[in-house]
């Protein structure tokens, strides 16, 4: 197996499943842990049928967070909030394909208010509606669930669509990052990398562990090991 790029995949944690009565605690203790990024999920009860948190919300873990926080726009119409949102400490600010009927301007905004942009895919979606748009991009998010909930089954399919995506970005000259999001556990995460994904976000495989910080780690040095064997297997 060849992997197309050979350096370590970055782990995100998605807030989303940790205990939301005590943010502050759930931030720090990620802080000298094996995540990179802090993945934030903002659902607004219309693009998606659940209501997760908002910008106070996201400002407050960002007094805490020592990664930078990785904000999943689930919203409609998200054009109207992203320079609250680039406040309130988002890093990144990925928008889902299918809210934004002027994706272009959208990505383009993003950038221009200092963000790192990404576009999120539903898992009906095929990733060729990308192609004028991907050099553009810094980040693609597979869905691997449909998006709305935490705790959903990873949707097999996805294998097959990262390695589509995976083309289509070398093809478009982008070097995007590849982020899977959905149902992401150790048992798909190996294959997950091998098939091009740079970027896992785990929610509650991390969060209902006994030990976040524990499961993390090993989650990195299972994919330490996934990246070191495919470079032996190169030489
Ligand atoms: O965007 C999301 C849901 O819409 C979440 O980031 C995702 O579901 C992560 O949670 P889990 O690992 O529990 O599936
Ligand atoms: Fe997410």
């Amino acid at each position: 197996m060849t992997l197309n790029r050979r350096r370590m995949p970055l782990l995100a944690p998605s807030l989303l499943a940790a205990d939301f009565g005590n943010l502050q605690a759930e931030t720090e203790r990620l802080a000298g842990s094996a995540a990179d990024w802090l993945h934030c999920d903002v659902m607004d009860g219309r693009f998606v049928p659940n209501i997760s948190f908002g910008i106070p919300v996201l400002q407050a873990i960002h007094r805490h967070a020592k990664q930078p926080l990785d904000v999943h726009l689930m919203i409609e119409e998200p054009q109207h909030y992203l320079s609250a949102f680039r406040d309130a400490g988002a890093h990144n600010i990925t928008v889902h394909y299918e809210a934004c009927t002027h994706l272009h301007r959208v990505i383009q905004q993003i950038k221009a208010l200092g963000c790192r942009a990404g576009v999120a895919l539903n898992p009906h979606t095929p990733v060729g509606v990308l192609e004028d748009v991907a050099a553009d991009l810094d980040l693609v998010c597979v869905m691997s669930v449909n998006p709305g909930f935490g705790g959903q089954a990873f949707i097999p399919n996805t294998m097959r669509k990262v390695a589509a995506l995976k083309e289509l970005l070398v093809d478009s000259g982008s070097d995007a990052l590849i982020e899977i999001d959905g149902g992401v556990t150790r048992d798909n995460a190996s294959a997950l990398v091998e098939a091009g994904a740079d970027v896992l976000v785990a929610g509650s495989f991390v969060f209902n562990s006994p030990d976040p910080v524990a499961t993390l780690a090993e989650l990195w040095a299972q994919l330490a090991a996934t990246v070191g064997a495919a470079e032996q297997e190169e030489r």
